[in-house]
């Protein structure tokens, strides 16, 4: 399908992807066990690193990174701004960081609506996105130091992604200058997109998750909007899912545990078409975990998710789809999954 013009093309497909999993039965099939493969990205030998991620990011499209060079302090300390913060009353965290869909900004309460399911992800989450027009006004006053710790985490992990992006950029897209994709995705600039993501999936007892519409899922399947996205988890806590890109023509789905040290990676939307699909984004969900048989509860599930997302002016250039900039691409993808 050739798409009219740039304006409403943004991630149309990948709706109608979404979509189709409600009535193909595939959104419901167990997980089985291959595994995502991990990329050790301290080895000096830097031509083995980047062989290793384009194999990963050619199959699955979901990998580990580990010694990726973010400090676990760091990661430990957003962590827990996001437990306090999450641990405060409904209430005090919608007035403290009112969400606004057009911004990718804010609170919200299980507002999420996925095309997969048609129903809202069981879960909060608390979204900042590096743009100082997209964050006045919402910054928590709760924990004290949430923005300095906030932005010294997004610091860290925007260089990650870059490097990422970089090593990945020579095959996907071959006809651009090397470091074109990092240049595209600047913090904290009048232009930026780029978001980090906490996430909390409440803990909650059998009975209410009983009382949930059939078919609810903590995340439904879906593939990310950015370029790349990095997933932090904590140890002992499951349920992240995803199924190999749709090059391989498989429909199994595969956990994507917490590794110690590892930081998941995905590919998302705007890189597939910035590589005129020689990158794939892949879809991924949150599984529901069991009631805890002791305690009879669902256990809790904390992450954050890094999404490197290409400034608003950015234009995504290739061969295949006309071009459109990285603002419009966005905007319409957060249509497809928030009413206002
Ligand atoms: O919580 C997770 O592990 C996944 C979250 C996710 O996929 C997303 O927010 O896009
Ligand atoms: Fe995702």
């Amino acid at each position: 399908m050739s798409p009219p013009d740039a304006d409403t093309s943004a991630g149309l497909s990948e709706v109608d992807l979404e979509r189709s999993l409600k009535a193909s039965g595939v959104g419901d099939k167990a997980a089985s066990s291959y595994a995502v493969p991990i990329v050790d990205l301290s080895n000096p030998d830097e031509t083995a690193v980047a062989d290793a991620l384009w194999d990963a990011a050619t199959t699955v499209g979901f990998f580990t990174v580990v010694g990726h060079g973010i400090d676990e302090e760091s990661i430990d300390a957003q962590f827990e701004a996001s437990r306090e913060f999450f641990e405060q009353d409904l209430a005090v965290k919608e007035a403290a960081s009112p969400f606004e869909s057009a911004l990718n900004s804010g609170f919200e309460h299980m507002k999420q609506v996925r095309p997969s399911t048609g129903l809202p992800d069981v879960k909060e989450s608390l979204q900042v996105t590096a743009r100082a027009d997209a964050m006045s006004g919402r910054w928590p006053p709760k924990p004290a130091d949430f923005e300095a710790r906030t932005r010294a985490f997004m610091t860290k992990s925007h260089a990650l992604a870059a490097r990422i992006l970089t090593l990945l950029e020579p095959r996907a897209c071959p006809g651009q200058a090397r470091g074109t994709l990092a240049d595209a995705h600047t913090l904290w600039g009048p232009d930026g997109q780029c978001t980090l993501r906490h996430l909390h999936y409440p803990p909650m007892s059998a009975e209410r998750v009983a009382a949930l519409p059939p078919g609810s899922w903590r995340a439904g399947a879906h593939t990310d909007w950015c370029c790349v996205t990095l997933l932090f988890q904590r140890t002992g806590e499951f349920g992240l899912e995803c199924a190999a890109n749709p090059r391989t023509n498989s429909t199994e789905w595969a956990p994507v545990d917490p590794v110690p040290g590892g930081v998941a990676v995905n590919v998302g939307d705007m890189l597939s078409r910035w590589s005129d699909g020689r990158l794939l984004s892949n879809l991924h969900r949150v599984r529901m975990p069991a009631p805890n048989p002791g305690t009879g509860e669902v256990p809790v599930r904390y992450s954050l998710a890094f999404f490197m997302q290409a400034d608003k002016s950015a234009m995504i250039q290739c061969a295949e789809q006309p071009p459109i900039t990285a603002g419009d691409y966005i905007l319409g993808r957060i249509r497809s999954n928030f009413e206002k």
